[in-house]
């Protein structure tokens, strides 16, 4: 049956529809309904659904090895050189005593080993290209998705991304996302939050079931899972395979997952079993995972009747255990299978594929049937920069307004921040202006200093960046632009409020506040975008505190107060220059009091216009130079090492 034709089953003997998009919300509405009971059927046996599946790759490598090198071993070698041929629409188990490098060939099969290795990658029988990362997914161990997130939610985001659809109606979306939902199990769940150590959220079996439907839900042709069932009760582990089976048998999708000690009745769900012996890593079978029984028993180590053959399987391969044969099967595999496995790769090679691109042009023309697709783009990353944005805003906005304590908090701070300063400097107003300077440097400081909490907040939400970006979902500019956005609008107005409470204490004419404000937000603005550059380096949270240091005290030493252009050592009058403070401080007093004798003895500050607009420029210029400086770190800076 072609897709053409399940359409037109669908909508034959259905009322008529009076749009098209009416009509394809409805074809959407009876698929979600016929499929609520997906996962009581024998997933194994669930046909290819013609309307949707895009799968259609097959996953080859050649002669993957790893090595680490260090001073005191030299070389060693991790895993030994590897090949495999896993058929389109397969599922895959990787299997392994542990540290025998099942993590570091799935890295390399996923193109996200960070450090050098050497061998080759085919999908389709063809090299992996830079649209790799945009057909495949990858479903790391841990992966971090934000507490205040509902499931729906989680879900929808991995699909505006990696789905390019034109003008997809919502409810047409939400149907689309309900569908995988569907499939995971977790249609139940579609409202409740994902939740954290502080936030109560959905189970962890049910966690690891939304990082998999994420995986799935952009029609990846390969999903790649490192140990996605650890951690969790046979149970658990087996719900989160069989909704992998119903997935990827409809769409199908070649699933390669790293998995320890499946049941049975999970291990009767895979098609390829690619096992693993360590010290070195080696493989030592790879093929059909109903014939490994048969292999065993041909090499004289038959799974006991009954039991579980896979537990037996791991006994045998791992070295140091009692009756381990781990180096008979590293032979053994090397003689029997090798030949095989090189041969069967090889054919694939020959046999040639689709390349991404094309396979891409396929998806569309799948797609289309059922919603409007834009032009194929040929890009790693699947929409166009205004989708990742206004995905990515829609995501942030949520999650800043859910989080209400951590609002309630921001606004608290602002509020006693004011409310102590203009306390302490109440009716300053009626002193001499030399004796408010020290009020106006506590104004701009406070600014600073209290935005340095926004930096453990930013390598949170960075560490979120690294795996999405990795994952070719956005660009990196995407992120920094909403977040700057965000930062931005939160900071001012915590700010604001500060300044407006303090101003007010403090006894001083309103008809200031204009250039007070003003110099002050540049000030702040250019402090905020240096956290942000601390924000991208610091490796930790509270190292990003010992970073920012050195500048923070510089800014706040040179300030035009404390050190002014009267008593610096001349070597040091370049801080003056430097220091967002020094400019503010100097633009506010020349611009709030008349030339004053005074505080021109005390403190040498220039009332040029020139110096005016020289300091707008000088904070502008650092503004932006930070925030590139932020853009580039994030982009190079603590990328995920593996
Ligand atoms: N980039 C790297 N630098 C240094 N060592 C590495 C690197 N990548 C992997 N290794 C080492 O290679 C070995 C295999 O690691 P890997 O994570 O692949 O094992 P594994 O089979 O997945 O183990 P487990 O089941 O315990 O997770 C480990 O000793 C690991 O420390």
């Amino acid at each position: 049956m072609t897709a053409a034709d399940a359409v037109a089953i669908e909508v034959d003997g259905a009322p008529s529809a009076s749009t098209a998009e009416e009509e394809r919300t409805r074809i959407i509405k009876r698929r979600v309904a016929n499929a609520r009971d997906v996962l009581t059927r024998d997933v194994t046996q669930l046909p290819r659904d013609p309307l949707t599946a895009c799968g259609q790759s097959s996953l080859g490598f050649r002669d993957l090895s790893f090595s680490i090198r260090s001073k005191e071993l030299g070389e060693k070698l991790i895993l030994a050189p590897s090949s495999g041929a896993y058929k389109a629409g397969s599922m895959v188990a990787i299997m392994g005593p542990s540290g025998c490098g099942k993590t570091t060939l799935l890295d390399m099969l996923a193109g996200k080993k960070t450090t050098k290795y050497s061998g080759e990658v085919f999908l389709n029988g063809t090299k992996r290209d830079h649209l790799y990362s945009r057909v495949t997914s990858y479903v790391p161990h841990n992966e971090i998705v934000p507490a205040y997130w509902t499931v729906s939610e989680a879900v929808e985001f991995n699909h505006r991304l990696r789905v390019d659809a034109v003008d997809m109606s919502p409810e047409c979306r939400k149907l689309l996302v309900e569908e995988i939902l569907n499939f995971f199990g977790l249609l139940s769940v579609k409202n409740q939050l994902i939740g954290d150590e502080r936030t109560r959220g959905i189970s962890s079996g049910q966690k690891r079931r939304v990082t998999l439907a994420r995986g799935f839900v952009g029609g990846s042709q390969v999903v790649f899972a490192d140990e996605p069932t650890s951690g969790l009760s046979a149970t658990d582990a087996e719900l989160c395979i069989r909704s992998v089976a119903a997935a990827s048998r409809t769409q199908g999708t070649t699933f390669v997952v790293v998995i320890h000690q499946p049941r049975m009745e999970v291990a009767a769900l895979f098609d390829h079993l690619t096992l693993i012996t360590s010290n070195p890593g080696r493989v030592v079978y790879n093929g059909a995972f109903a014939d490994a029984n048969k292999y065993f028993s041909d090499l004289g180590c038959a799974p006991p009747k009954g039991g579980n053959a896979t537990d037996y399987f791991m006994d045998v391969i791992t070295p140091d255990v009692p009756g381990s044969k781990s180096e008979t099967f590293a032979k053994a595999y090397l003689e029997r299978q090798a030949p095989v496995v090189e041969r069967d790769v090889g054919d694939m090679i020959a046999a040639g594929g689709k390349s991404a691109l094309e396979i891409l042009h396929d998806v569309a023309a799948i797609r289309g049937k059922l919603f409007k697709t834009h032009k194929v783009r040929d890009t790693p990353c699947s929409v166009p920069f205004q989708t990742q944005v206004s995905t990515l805003m829609m995501r942030r906005l949520t999650l800043t307004a859910r989080d209400k304590s951590h609002l309630r908090l921001r606004v608290m701070m602002s509020i006693l921040q004011g409310l102590v300063i203009g306390v302490a400097f109440l009716d300053i107003g009626n002193k001499l202006p030399a004796q408010q300077v020290s009020f106006l440097f506590m104004m701009l400081q406070m600014g600073a200093v209290a935005n340095m909490i926004v930096m453990p907040e930013m390598i949170a939400q960075r560490m979120v960046f690294k795996f999405e970006t990795s994952d070719a979902m956005y660009e990196t500019s995407a992120a920094v632009l909403v977040d700057s956005v965000v930062q931005f609008a939160l900071t001012v107005l915590g700010n604001f409020v500060t300044v407006v409470i303090m101003y007010s204490l403090s006894g001083l004419s309103w008809s200031m506040f204009g250039t007070l404000y003003f110099w002050s937000f540049m000030s702040l603005m250019v402090m905020t975008n240096y956290f942000k550059v601390v924000a991208a380096v610091a490796p930790t949270p509270s190292q990003a505190f010992q970073v920012a240091m050195p500048g923070l005290m510089l800014f706040i030493l040179f300030n035009n107060f404390f050190v002014s252009r009267a008593t610096v050592p001349i070597f040091m009058i370049w801080a003056l220059y430097v220091s967002p403070m020094a400019w503010a401080i100097e633009q506010i007093i020349t611009g709030i009091y008349p030339e004053n004798p005074t505080l021109v003895e005390l403190y040498d500050y220039d009332y040029s216009d020139t110096h005016t607009v020289a300091a707008f420029f000088v904070l502008l210029f650092e503004m932006v130079l930070f925030q590139i400086f932020s853009l580039v770190c994030l982009r190079y800076l603590n990328n995920i090492k593996r």
